[in-house]
């Protein structure tokens, strides 16, 4: 396989309905919201990314938050169930698309429930935040799918953001990075690193020199760049303002089966 790839899913015209639980809410403009996502999908493309849509879902507002309807591992992907029910109607479209691409197909049944924005993975370890959207059942049927597979499963406590990607997410030398006053407990990672903003906690990883995140974390990006990273930054203060970050917009697929 030549290009890396990702899922995206455009973002519905009821947007500004989506879903708001740890920020008060304020006004999304969805005009704006739909060139964000745009800019979003061609700095994927511009790092050699190719990308697939889901089939857009005009009826649910947070469906352009594809990150959260899977959780994709080698050549499986375990099809969420999300934590809240406005949001599982997502998954059929998303499950059909990665299908298509020749995945296996794994899911979490009732009475689990797991967000694909509560799974950081980082060199075969797969850490899942147990919280809003998240529960045991859902944890433990994830565990059973990908620990055949060689992972390991570590659950950790989340409650004062949306999903675990919200407060932690990995740089390319798996240095976990954070915005400590959102983080249960740092002490989870023995290379935690603590940056001083809260959306310079979300990167996404476009390949081992690369990382893409919020325009709106200055201060973060450039401890990034003093550390070596190239750092593409991206305007997503619509999507920010329904608790979504620079990771829920899309599916990393890294080595697509043949
Ligand atoms: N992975 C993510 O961070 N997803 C963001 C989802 C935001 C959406 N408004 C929600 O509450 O589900």
């Amino acid at each position: 396989m030549d290009k890396k790839h990702a899922l995206i899913r455009r973002p519905s015209p009821r947007l500004a309905d989506g879903l708001v639980t740890h920020i008060e809410r304020s006004p999304v403009d969805v005009e704006l919201a739909k060139r964000q996502w745009e800019d979003y999908v061609a700095a994927l493309h511009d790092a050699g990314w190719q990308t697939h849509e889901v089939a857009p879902a005009d009826d649910c507002p947070d469906a352009v938050f594809v990150e959260d309807t899977m959780v994709v591992y080698g050549d499986t992907a375990v099809i969420a169930r999300p934590g809240a029910d406005e949001r599982k109607p997502e998954t059929p479209a998303a499950e059909a698309a990665v299908r298509e691409l020749g995945y296996r197909i794994a899911r979490i049944e009732a009475p689990g429930t797991l967000d694909g924005g509560d799974v950081l993975k980082f060199g075969g370890t797969v850490w899942v935040g147990r919280g809003g959207r998240t529960n045991d059942e859902g944890i433990a049927q994830l565990a059973a799918h990908l620990e055949p597979l060689g992972a390991r499963v570590v659950t950790v406590p989340l409650t004062k953001v949306l999903h675990l990607k919200s407060a932690v997410t990995a740089l390319p030398d798996g240095t976990v990075v954070g915005y400590e006053p959102l983080v249960d407990d740092p002490g989870v990672w023995e290379n935690f690193l603590a940056v001083p903003e809260e959306s310079g906690a979300h990167v996404v990883l476009l390949d081992g020199e690369t990382i893409l995140m919020a325009a709106d974390a200055p201060r973060t990006a450039e401890l990034y760049r003093e550390r070596g990273y190239r750092v593409i930054e991206v305007d997503i203060s619509e999507y920010e303002k329904l608790e979504g970050c620079v990771t829920c917009l899309s599916v990393r697929l890294r080595g697509m089966p043949d």
